[in-house]
Parts: C-alpha cells; structure tokens; sequence
C-alpha cells in the first residue's frame, strides 16, 4: 500500500511514513482531521433533513424505520471511501436491507451505519449518529462515531487511544453494580415472547438495585457512553454489526470491555453485545440477561427469512 499517495488523497499525513503503519493510523490521523474522513459532512447531511419533512419507509416491522436520508447517507460514504480504497469491502445497513450479502472476510471491510437512531431522526429525538468501523481480519481496528446533534466526535484506534472531539476517553473505575448505570434498548422485536425476555432483564438488572437504567435509542452512542465514562455498561440483543463495529473499538480503546451476553467472546456478526468499564460490571450484567435466539448477521440469506 503506497501510504504516502493515500494520505496526499485524504489530505493528511501519517506521523511516519513507515509502510508498516496500518492503514488505521492514516485514517486515525486523518480523523484529527476529521474533514477528510466523511464522518463529520455526512452528519452535516443528516442535521439538514432534520430541518425538512422526513419521508419515512418501513423495513423489517412498523418500528424499524428508514427514510431516504439513511440511503443518502450511506452512498455518500461508500463513495466518498470507495474513491480513496476501491479494493475495499463494504457492508452497509441499508445496502443489506436491499439485499447485499452481509459476510465478512479477512479483506479490509467499512461497516456503516448511516444513521444509528434512525427513529430518533425520525421523531426529532436529539441522539442520531453515524457509525463508520473499519475492520482487517475480522477484527475492528478503527471506529468513528459522530453523534451529530451534539457534535460529538468519538474515534478509537487499537493501541491508540480514543477520543472525543480530540479529548481522551476513559471508562469509569466502578467495580460496584449497585453504584452503576447501565444502558439497554427495547430493539424492534415486539413478539410478546421477546418483548417478555427483554422485561424480564430489565427488571432484574434494575432491582439488584443500580443506580438506573438508561438508552438513547442508539447503540453506538449508548457504547461510546460507556467509553466517556457516565455509564457503566450497555447491552443488547438484536442489534447488528454496524450498529456496533465501531463503537467497540472506542469502548476498549477507552479501557472497557466488549464481550458476547453469554460471557463469551465479543463476535461481530453474533447480533450480542455486553460493553462494560471492566469485566466485574460486566460479568454481573451478564447473570441477568435473559437470552433469546437472534439470526447472526452473517446467517444464510434464507435462513434469515
Ligand atoms: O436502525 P438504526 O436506527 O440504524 O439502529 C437501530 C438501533 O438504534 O435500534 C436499537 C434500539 O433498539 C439500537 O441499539 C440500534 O442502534
Ligand atoms: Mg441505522
């Protein structure tokens, strides 16, 4: 890879210009200049059409949306990187919602989530962030999520560090779940035997007691919460790899954890996270979840029927 010509192109430059620099330190300190990485345009996009009339499709349910600024959105940045790394894979949320295979090899793959909090977007609800993960050999090694009503930049970068808005993140040091708040999602599941799991979850968690439960109707934002450090955790089932790609690597750049909600190893495509400050907090989150059955990401399409 012809690093120098890369960084000419995104209009930055690498600190060395050693080809044994990954291709995430150029896009990490490319992010410090975070107009070359189309993070920060495409969250100028989405804050424009928040000030039109939204044109709002379903997917999968009556509450799992999308308009037309997702598909916008997503184009934008598949285009905008694709000029810059054509030998790259993509996997997009809405491009898997028109049918695009979603399998991820070990060839440097961009996950994008468009617009993360897609009905927050739609209900004018202040959190909606774009998530743009890059992954090498199945492993995240590069995240940006840009939660754009409140201009906040999070980026994380294995054995770099994260940030927000070029400020350090660190999780917070609390080891006692009783002085935690944890953050969760209702998801799009509104099957009673579902909507029961996730109650049923909810309800232990809130009565071992901690101090709260909360969510923001976005899993990137909830995680890159984790990582500020103002909550303690954040799990789900049902969410996908590009609600998530990203926002790992900010969560354990930032000292914190990411694992499978059975207690098993973080997996990608597996639609389960637990994202915690440190594996106490999340080993106790993990005795509570009341698991259910979730198509993998990366299931047959046919299965996935
Ligand atoms: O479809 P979207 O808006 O891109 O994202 C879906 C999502 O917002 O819904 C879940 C809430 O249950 C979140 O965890 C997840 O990020
Ligand atoms: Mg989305």
């Amino acid at each position: 890879m012809e690093f120098k010509r890369i960084c000419h192109r995104f209009g930055c430059c690498l600190r060395s210009t050693d080809p044994r620099d990954s291709l995430s330190e150029l896009l990490l300190s490319c992010s410090r200049n975070t107009e070359q990485i189309p993070t920060r345009k495409a969250g100028g996009i989405i804050r424009e059409a928040l000030e039109n009339e939204v044109n709002v499709m379903q997917k999968s349910s009556s509450v799992d949306l999308v308009t037309k600024t997702d598909q916008q959105v997503e184009q934008f940045i598949f285009t905008s990187i694709r000029e810059k790394f054509p030998t790259h894979s993509f996997i997009g949320e809405e491009s898997v919602a028109a049918g695009q295979p979603c399998v991820l090899t070990d060839n440097p793959t961009w996950i994008i989530d468009p617009v993360d909090g897609t009905t927050n977007f739609v209900h004018r609800f202040p959190f909606v962030a774009v998530s743009i993960g890059f992954v090498v050999k199945k492993e995240p090694e590069f995240g940006v999520v840009y939660s754009c009503v409140e201009d906040k930049m999070y980026t994380g970068k294995k054995g770099k560090g994260a940030y927000c808005n070029g400020l350090p993140l660190q999780v917070t040091d609390q080891t006692d779940i009783n002085q935690s708040i944890i953050t969760c999602e209702f998801g799009s599941d509104r099957s009673p035997e579902v909507v029961d799991k996730i109650f049923s979850t909810m309800r232990k968690i809130l009565c071992i007691p901690v101090h709260g439960l909360r969510g923001v109707g976005t899993a990137a934002t909830n995680m890159s919460l984790v990582a500020s450090g103002v909550v303690e955790a954040y799990f789900e089932i049902g969410i996908h790899c590009w609600d998530i790609a990203a926002a790992a690597v900010i969560v354990t750049e930032a000292g914190g954890v990411v694992m499978n909600v059975d207690g098993g190893p973080f997996d990608l495509m597996s639609r389960r996270i637990v994202a915690a400050n440190n594996k106490t907090i999340a080993a106790r989150i993990v005795k509570e979840i009341d698991i259910f059955p979730a198509k993998r990401d990366d299931a047959p399409v046919e299965e996935k029927q």
